[in-house]
């Protein structure tokens, strides 16, 4: 399935428009099935949409006793680490919200065994969403084509029989856990967030089908996908 572009001028109008949509989308999920489960990224393009998120107007027009925030992938690192997206959510919206903290389920990397911490955030995720869909899964765009961390040429890549994986992502000499395609192309919506310059050559190559199967290229959402972008992202 193809991703439906959203395209914004800029980056402060991009936030904004993402920042609408999750609100509708939370409040549509919640209205329908009383909850809202939604994944969460890592990245600089995501965290605006967090820090936008935890202030007026958007803030007041969630029901966030009935958000669950997960996460789709985590560097396997403390989440007091300054690497740690739930260290950068907690901090842009996480803090800032009125949640109930059993809400807010971080990977527990604690232990520093990726496999061991991929094992059990799955069980986590079956346990709170007892094999519901997430509502929406956010992801960001590597200039290499990633998302969550499903890394070119890794073997996380070909897991299809588990929620979650591990992997060793050797460009950054670190372990990371993910969740894995089956899960985020079972979400009722995914959105991929792309910004600035830097993503224009990755996103050109992909429309253009210069490159293939990279691993925002093997996606294939079930439901509604979009791609969020503003207009240097997109070079126009
Ligand atoms: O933890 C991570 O590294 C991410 O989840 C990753 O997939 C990220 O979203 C992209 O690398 C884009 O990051 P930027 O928005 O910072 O370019």
């Amino acid at each position: 399935m193809k991703a439906e572009q959203k395209i914004l001028p800029d980056a402060t109008s991009l936030i904004t428009a993402a920042a609408e949509h999750f609100v509708s989308t939370a409040r549509s999920a919640i209205a329908k099935r009383g909850v809202f489960y939604v994944a969460l990224a890592g990245g600089s393009t995501p965290k605006g949409l967090y820090e936008k998120l935890a202030t007026s107007p958007y803030i007041e027009q969630i029901d966030w006793a009935r958000v669950h925030l997960f996460f789709g992938d985590e560097r396997c690192v403390p989440a007091t680490h300054d690497d740690s997206n739930f260290k950068m959510a907690r901090q842009a919206m996480i803090d800032l919200i009125p949640i109930p903290a059993e809400n807010v389920h971080r990977m527990p990397t604690e232990s520093g065994d990726a496999a061991d911490v991929a094992v059990r955030y799955a069980d986590t995720m079956k346990m709170v969403m007892d094999g519901a869909p997430f509502d929406l899964v956010l992801l960001g765009l590597g200039p290499d084509g990633h998302i969550a961390s499903l890394f070119p040429e890794t073997p996380a890549l070909d897991v299809t029989d588990t929620l979650t994986a591990s992997l060793y992502v050797e460009k950054f000499d670190s372990w990371r856990v993910t969740i894995t395609y089956p899960v985020i192309n079972a979400a009722r919506q995914v959105i991929v967030f792309i910004a600035g310059e830097a993503k224009a050559a990755i996103v050109n190559d992909i429309t253009t089908d210069a490159v293939s199967g990279l691993p925002v290229q093997r996606l294939a959402p079930e439901n509604d996908y979009y791609w969020f972008m503003d207009k240097a992202a997109a070079g126009q």
